[in-house]
């Protein structure tokens, strides 16, 4: 008895501060939609997405971020390395994209602090993501 009402509470613990803390999907999706319009007038790298849906690709950034920082959405494209071997991205265009990330960021309110924490959760996919 005590079992069963206790289980949804825990379901719900899982930690979703980080993605409260970032605003939730609200602003997650305007902070993707900026970070995407900063890369595509960004000399270093907006040549890399001349063959992209941009719509599609900030849908599945979108729920990527929301799912890394805790919160309810579920990733539904394909794998990192997978997406990214044939681009040929290099260490500098992996920065300048993490920079148009921050500005995104900056221009949305989110603290430093909290800016970290999600860039802490991305800088493992560095190994995956750039192959040259
Ligand atoms: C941690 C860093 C990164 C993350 C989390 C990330 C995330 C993603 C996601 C979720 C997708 C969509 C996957 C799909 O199509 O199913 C994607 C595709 C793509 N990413 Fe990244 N990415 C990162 C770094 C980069 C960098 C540094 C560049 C270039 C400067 C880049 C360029 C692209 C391009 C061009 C596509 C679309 C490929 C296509 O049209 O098929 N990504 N990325």
């Amino acid at each position: 008895m005590v079992l069963t009402t206790a289980l949804p509470a825990l379901a719900q613990k899982a930690d979703d501060s980080l993605y409260r803390d970032l605003g939730g999907l609200e602003v997650l999706t305007k902070v993707v939609d900026d970070t995407l319009a900063l890369a595509l007038a960004d000399a270093r790298i907006k040549d890399t997405f001349k063959d992209t849906d941009m719509k599609r690709l900030a849908k599945l950034i979108t729920e990527q971020f929301c799912e890394l920082s805790g919160g309810p959405c579920k990733y539904s494209g394909d794998p990192m390395k997978e997406v990214h071997q044939g681009l040929g991205l290099s260490n500098t265009q992996f920065n300048a994209l993490v920079e148009d990330l921050q500005a995104a960021m900056d221009k949305s309110g989110i603290s430093s602090r909290t800016q970290n924490k999600l860039l802490a959760l991305l800088a493992p996919m560095q190994r995956t993501v750039v192959t040259k």
